[in-house]
């Protein structure tokens, strides 16, 4: 297997910004007789039900038992759109990647792109309005960077032309109102936001002040603030296959699940309505263990494998709840996400210090860590090198990749467990980078980094994510992906280095790809085969099982050969 079969979310990204179909393709023209907007509700299944309590407001319970891997529903969100950075590499009607072929570009606005004038024809009911809007923007724009409005303007402007479209009263402008507003608890800083957000729309729209929104059913400021907190509150990311972001979507019946940090099932977008390219993107929400009758459905609004206090901040800022899932109240001793191996390496671990307790001992054997100072510098110098090459990784990948090379030493050595923040991002977004700058030329150095980097991401969210979260299997899949990679310069076997060689690589790689493989069933759905990762990596066994039957028919040769072996 080459190098180049591998195909990261790192390298999809990446490839995005290097596609060579824009401006070879041909302009698209508008048909004149387009269809009316298709249904764009996803109606839930007989299996669950929405039922409200005092805390957490409207939330989906089971009805049934429902099974891990189990889709348990699945819509297309009724608005969507992609990031400015992605508008020229995917169809903005079903968000499929550029076919080598190239895409098609609306003649008009000459923002959007599709695959054929089907895909055009099927976006042109939300399109049409905002065709106009984006070339009136982008003529008021003061420079080319701002010729195309941000996301949320974009995907606000549609559902407030979809307001207008389907009508004020109908279930699609119902089912919008219905979502859950926070408008009359915003801290200071989220009216302010939502403020701006508010202006730029109505500035989009071509409207001249905020009483021409009556058309679309927004009454007062009251109205507008409400559909802004509405869209923070309730817009999901729109992925790819393998989680890569790729824009925003709004879909009522997704959003009526509640959040928590122990989730029992994902929000994805596996791509696998083959038959009918129409119905994509296609939110699925699936169920990543089983789940008893009565129970209610969680999914998770961020990332889980931060530690509580991130976590309760990220979710009281954007979502303006503070948590009390089992995980928040009555976290493990120590949490993986924030604890040290034990000094005497029994095997235990040790919660971190902190600058009130600086005190601190393994939980198994009570053995005290000596330089509590220098593991928290660690921390805190971590902490920074994070935010530091996070925001530099597309600006200055060669300075985040001497960041992040340069922290995970300190961290590993002040033992910091791999699952611990800010270890595990830092060793996530390394890897990330690795791949990206990897050099044309592979050399066996190179790849052996990127697996051993790979490994750690694969420990790390082992131990804070439980089988069948989608980011643990994509990253079991990576891991599979390169240690299949052919070796440039195969080593000598040598007992226990990691990572193998030549036959033990093969069988590490197969295993991998196996576990990945069953990972990805749970996380992207059964009946979807785990998605287009799960197909691909499914391929993938295929090939190194053979490749491996190679190798054992090639030893059984050789032994055959050996002159003098006895029969
Ligand atoms: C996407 S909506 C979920 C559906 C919402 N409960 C409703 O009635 O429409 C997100 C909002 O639901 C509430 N919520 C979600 N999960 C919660 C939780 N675990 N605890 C308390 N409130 C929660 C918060 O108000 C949050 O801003």
């Amino acid at each position: 297997m080459s190098f180049s079969d591998i195909r990261t979310q790192r390298q999809i990204k990446e490839a995005r910004s290097h596609a060579s179909h824009v401006g070879s393709s041909p302009d698209l023209m508008i048909e004149e007789s387009t269809p009316a907007l298709a249904p764009l509700f996803g109606t839930l299944p007989p299996s669950v039900e929405v039922r409200t309590n005092q805390e957490t407001g409207r939330g989906v319970y089971a009805k049934e038992r429902l099974t891990k891997g189990g889709v348990i529903f699945g819509s297309k969100p009724p608005v969507y759109v992609l990031s400015t950075k992605n508008l020229e590499h995917f169809c903005s009607s079903c968000i499929a990647p550029a076919p080598t072929s190239g895409l098609k570009r609306c003649t008009l606005c000459k923002n959007l792109w599709y695959c054929n004038a089907t895909c055009q024809n099927n976006d042109w009911a939300l399109h049409k309005k905002e065709c106009d809007a984006m070339r009136r923007w982008a003529a008021g724009a003061p420079s080319l960077d701002v010729a195309i409005p941000a996301e949320p303007i974009r995907c606000l402007g549609r559902v407030l032309w979809g307001r207008r479209k389907q009508g004020l009263d109908s279930v699609w402008t119902r089912e919008i109102d219905a979502m859950q507003s926070h408008r009359t608890s915003l801290p200071p800083e989220a009216t302010e936001s939502h403020t701006h957000l508010a202006h730029a729309v109505i500035r989009y729209l071509g409207l001249t002040a905020p009483e021409e929104l009556v058309p679309f059913g927004i009454n007062n400021a009251a109205g507008i603030v409400d559909l802004m907190s509405r869209f923070a509150t309730n817009s999901i990311t729109l992925t790819s296959a393998a989680l890569a972001p790729l824009g925003v979507c709004v879909s009522p019946s997704v959003a009526l699940i509640n959040h928590s940090c122990e989730p029992n099932a994902v929000v994805v977008f596996p791509r696998s309505i083959k038959d009918h390219p129409t119905q994509e993107p296609e939110a699925q929400v699936i169920a990543i263990r089983d789940i008893a009758p009565d129970e209610e459905i969680f999914t998770s609004y961020i990332d889980t494998t931060l530690p509580r206090a991130h976590r309760q901040a990220a979710l009281s800022t954007t979502y303006n709840f503070a948590c009390k899932c089992t995980l928040c109240s009555k976290p493990p001793k120590p949490d993986p996400r924030e604890a040290l191996a034990c000094p005497k390496n029994c095997g235990g671990s040790c919660p971190f210090p902190s600058e009130e307790g600086p005190l601190t001992r393994c939980v198994k054997c009570k053995s005290a860590v000596a330089s509590t100072d220098s593991v928290l510098d660690a921390l805190r110098i971590g902490q920074e090198a994070l935010q530091k090459a996070t925001s530099l990784q597309f600006a200055d990948l060669p300075k985040a990749q001497q960041l992040t090379t340069n922290i995970i030493p300190i961290l590993t050595s002040a033992k910091a467990l791999s699952s611990s923040h800010p270890l595990l991002a830092l060793a996530r977004l390394h890897q990330s980078l690795l791949l990206a700058a990897f050099p044309p030329n592979l050399t066996q150095d190179a790849l052996d980094g990127l697996i051993r980097a790979s490994s750690a991401s694969v420990t790390g969210l082992s131990a804070v994510l439980p089988p069948g979260h989608p980011a643990r299997a994509l990253a079991l899949a990576e891991l599979g992906k390169l240690l299949a990679v052919d070796e440039p310069a195969p080593h000598a076997a040598a007992g226990s280095t990691f990572p193998p060689s030549g036959p033990a690589r093969l069988r590490l790689a197969c295993d991998t790809l196996i576990r990945a493989r069953d990972e990805l069933a749970i996380s992207f759905g059964e009946r979807n085969g785990g998605g287009e990762v799960g197909r691909e990596v499914r391929e993938m066994v295929v090939r190194v099982e053979r490749e491996l039957a190679a190798w054992g028919q090639g030893i059984r040769n050789v032994i055959e050969d050996t002159p003098g072996r006895a029969r």
